[in-house]
């Protein structure tokens, strides 16, 4: 089967060649099966949003390689590696653009934040048609709000809609970065929903950084726990879907002779 992520002994360094030098990740391999959805857990400081930024490139890679549909795209640009990935971020607000309306923001995610194309051709008719489709599928009545500013939507509706853009044109991957963190629980639970629903329609290769321990066990086919910059637990199939919260938080005491400093967790 051919990977749609390859991670191949993947090191990352901060601060390299000082007292200060912080080796964050130690050599991480792993690879991404299509449609794999794979949560990402890990205490404090473990080197989850430091993996995710050297697959979208936001990080320059130090030692490793990255390959995406089997394109070495190690030294490739975030704007280049952006045509194969879709991220969303914890932040509403970022992703999408406040002052432009609903069809806006996502006649710009179909033309992959491509200004110069946006202002010359606009909204059609046609992409309207597809918007309309697109949001309804969402449930939240958003296909009757095309031109209602983005900024005036809850934080909710709006990560629905950043959800939305950022898998409009089939991403081959999909970078999750908490993205329901900052969304209060019962809106919280709407978009992981919409996120599954999404993932299994277009059978998207996934990413998700969680602190949610259930979330991580009830979505996705597959968990990775990261601790000190190296995958310390990879579950996935039948035995991911066996797990509770207090098996995880084991696991983690177990591999790392601590417990878990998450303040998420610590603090639900
Ligand atoms: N820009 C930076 N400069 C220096 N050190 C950094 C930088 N970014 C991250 N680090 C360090 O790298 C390590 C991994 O950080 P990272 O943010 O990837 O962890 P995380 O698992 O995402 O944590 P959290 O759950 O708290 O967000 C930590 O020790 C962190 O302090």
């Amino acid at each position: 089967m051919t990977n749609i992520l390859e991670i191949r002994d993947l090191h990352q360094y901060f601060e390299r060649g000082t007292v200060n030098e912080n080796h964050a990740l130690t050599g991480i391999n792993l690879n991404l099966a299509a449609g794999d959805f794979v949560s990402v857990i890990g205490g404090n400081g473990a080197g989850k949003s430091t993996l995710l930024n050297s697959v979208a490139g936001s990080l320059p890679i130090d030692t490793g390689h990255i390959l995406i549909n089997n394109i070495d795209v190690t030294y490739q640009s975030v704007e280049k590696r952006a045509k194969l990935i879709g991220r969303v971020f914890q932040d509403p607000k970022m992703g999408t653009a406040p002052l432009l309306t609903v069809e806006e923001n996502l006649a710009l995610a179909l033309r992959r934040g491509e200004w110069r194309n946006f202002w010359s051709s606009g909204v059609k008719r046609r992409d309207r048609k597809l918007f309309q489709e697109r949001l309804a599928t969402l449930g939240l009545g958003l296909e009757n709000r095309l031109t209602t500013d983005i900024g005036l939507l809850s934080g909710g509706q709006r990560q629905a809609i950043t959800l939305l853009m950022a898998t409009l044109k089939n991403p081959a991957l999909l970078l999750l970065d908490e993205h329901t963190a900052a969304l209060d629980p019962k809106t919280s639970a709407i978009v992981m929903q919409l996120t599954d629903q999404l993932v299994n329609e277009l059978n998207l290769t996934t990413l998700m950084i969680t602190h949610n321990m259930a979330d991580a066990i009830k979505y996705g086919n597959r968990l990775i726990m990261l601790d000190h910059g190296k995958i310390v637990v990879d579950i996935a199939g039948a035995d991911k879907k066996k797990l509770s919260v207090t098996d995880l938080l084991n696991m983690f005491k177990e591999n790392s002779g601590q417990e878990m400093n998450d303040d998420a967790v610590l603090l639900s």
